[in-house]
């Protein structure tokens, strides 16, 4: 019941269509009264008592109860229908700006598939309740009790006999519910499974086809597709079942009606055109709670969807704005890690970190795989919380800052490529939508990308596949320093970015950055000497830990992890001679 009144509370801006289609949908109860009476009044009047001046009447009658009923229907319908799409729409923008602010925590471990199926079929479950079931429900339970009072109004003895089997129909329908209500539930389940699956297949199916796994997949997808089919077929099993009782009662009330109402009007207790109205209310009576199974399913799916809805709207943001957060006009961009320590899960990844990076520095970050590298850059910008110590900015710890000021100071290339399915122009733009052609040309150049993108077809006004398909990796990571070059930003990451290009657009890209870093403060992921050698400062990580840090002279002369590193890079090219002169160089 909570539930239901949290989605009706999604339907609150439109509650005047939804009052004017209950007015309709009992405006219609009402006349459905009409005609099985206009019918008595045609075979007791016209057709036994020979008034033929009446038909004409009566006719029109019916004729115009049809009229304004269909039309009703017709309004009912339209603002029914409009109604649930808007609140639908409302609730699929409310979660979608609740993804929007769910933290990194939340995205790695959440099920793409599983979340497309929240926005599409959970969606879709609410849909069809709220406010069709829902008023379905009101229908069928006003229209049961009125038409019940008729048929006692007429003969209580023919209504006592005729429902007598209705008891049987409503513990049927109990028992319908219960049964069906776990099955949907199976279902709803199993589809998120499914979906998961093929948007895992479809996403990966680069490396699916590279490791020649086509069968595995096909096999896999077919399970999780045949246990959806079983669940469906579950569901369509108990229907079934129970479908066919329920309509088998139904008509039983139909044999008893003309079994004792027949004996009734033999016996004259009844007139005929009673008898037929009679059967007009009971069809009309009959029908609500046949139908009851059916908005009983619709209840159910509302109910398990909508609870699926608010988890996911309830889940909160592990990293929150500041209830009030320091406004800064402009971030400069001073950078310090004091003392930071990050735990994910239970392990600690950082620990102890110290590093102060005033505007203009270029601090340079080397390590192992796993050793913590992107988890320093990734706190800069709060996308995780730091669990120990702090970090400021220009002297503000930054969960004091405005996020979205701390996010805009902040230009990042992040090691994975992510390109939108977009003309390559908006991709540049998309972290400032309003930028000129001459910026967007001018940050392209920076990053040595305006070169190919001129030679595609459409120039800048070319649409790069789903996640660019269609470039090459060292393209795409042009693009993705165009786009934060071009947000001109006070603090700039480029986490692995030059990984995928070669040694000379590297260093072409290096001496722009070089221009451009002037007054910006840098962090730079690299694992080529390089790309790090000219940073004021190179912090070397191990473990979480940072073991060494100096200039690029200073580390060589410490012989220490980065000397290692120098050789192993160089060793091809270099003798071992050659490097030992160019570390005595550095040492004098
Ligand atoms: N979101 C996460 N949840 C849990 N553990 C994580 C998460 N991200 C990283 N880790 C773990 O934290 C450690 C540091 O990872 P991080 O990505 O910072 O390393 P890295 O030095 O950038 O590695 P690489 O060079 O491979 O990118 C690793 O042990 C990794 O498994």
């Amino acid at each position: 019941m909570d539930i239901l009144k949290r989605l009706f509370g999604f339907m609150k801006p439109y509650r005047k269509y939804f009052y004017i289609a209950a007015l309709l949908m009992f405006a219609n109860i009402g006349l459905g009264m009409i005609n099985p009476y206009l019918q008595k009044l045609l075979v007791n009047k016209v057709l036994l008592g020979k008034q033929k001046g009446l038909l004409i009447y009566l006719l029109m009658g019916m004729l115009s109860v049809s009229i304004v009923t269909s039309l009703f229907g017709y309004i009912y319908s339209y603002l029914v229908e409009y109604t649930s799409q808007r609140t639908i729409a409302d609730i699929r923008h409310k979660m979608l700006n609740h993804l929007q602010e769910l933290s990194f925590s939340f995205y790695d471990k959440a099920r793409t598939g599983e979340l497309m199926s929240r926005l599409t079929g959970d969606l879709e479950g609410v849909r069809v309740f709220i406010p069709g079931g829902f008023l379905q429900f009101f229908n069928s339970a006003t229209t049961f009790i009125a038409y019940l009072i008729m048929l006692f109004i007429i003969n209580w003895k023919l209504t006592l006999l005729t429902l007598i089997l209705s008891p049987f129909l409503v513990t049927l329908s109990m028992r319908f519910d219960k049964k069906i209500r776990s099955a949907y539930d199976e279902l709803r389940k199993q589809y998120a499974v499914l979906n998961t699956t093929l948007q895992e297949n479809i996403t990966g199916i680069r490396v699916v086809k590279a490791f020649a796994q086509e069968p595995k997949e096909i096999e896999k997808f077919k399970k999780e597709n045949i246990n959806n089919m079983n669940r469906g077929i579950d569901i369509g099993f108990i229907s079934g079942k129970y479908s066919p009782l329920m309509w088998f009662i139904g008509d039983m009330s139909f044999v008893a009606l003309i079994w004792f109402g027949g004996y009734l009007v033999v016996k004259g207790q009844i007139s005929l055109g009673s008898l037929i109205q009679f059967n007009g209310y009971l069809w009309a009576m009959i029908w609500p709670l046949r139908a009851l199974p059916n908005i009983l399913n619709m209840y159910e799916q509302a109910n398990a969807s909508g609870e699926r809805i608010f988890n996911l709207l309830n889940t909160k943001p592990q990293i929150k704005n500041s209830p009030n957060p320091v406004v800064p006009d402009k971030i400069k961009g001073h950078v310090v890690f004091e003392n930071v320590s990050l735990k994910y899960d239970g392990e600690m990844v950082l620990k102890d970190i110290n590093i102060d990076a005033p505007p203009g520095k270029k601090i340079a970050i080397m390590g192992a795989t796993g050793s913590g590298k992107t988890s320093i850059i990734n706190l800069i910008g709060r996308y995780y919380d730091v669990t120990k110590g702090r970090i400021l900015i220009d002297g503000y710890d930054i969960r004091d800052l405005d996020l979205k000021t701390l996010r805009s100071g902040i230009g990042i290339v992040m090691q994975e490529t992510f390109l939108f399915s977009d003309t390559i122009r908006n991709n540049i733009a998309f972290g400032k939508p309003d930028a000129s052609m001459d910026e967007i040309m001018n940050a392209a150049k920076a990053a040595q990308a305006h070169d190919f993108i001129m030679e595609m077809p459409d120039g800048y006004d070319t649409v790069v596949g789903e996640r660019g398909v269609g470039l090459s990796g060292g393209q795409k990571q042009r693009i993705a320093i165009a786009r934060a070059i071009l947000k001109n930003p006070p603090i700039l990451i480029l986490d692995d970015a030059t990984a995928s290009v070669d040694m000379e657009t590297e260093a072409e890209i290096q001496r722009n950055l070089e221009e451009l870093s002037k007054g910006r403060t840098t962090f730079i992921i690299a694992h080529r000497i390089s790309s790090v050698k000219d940073a004021d400062e190179i912090i070397v990580l191990e473990n979480g830990s940072i073991v060494e840090r100096g200039t690029h002279q200073e580390l060589i002369k410490l012989k220490g992890r980065y000397y290692h590193n120098f050789k192993e890079q160089f060793r091809a090219m270099l003798t071992d001679e050659m490097i030992e002169k160019i570390v005595k160089e550095v040492s004098a």
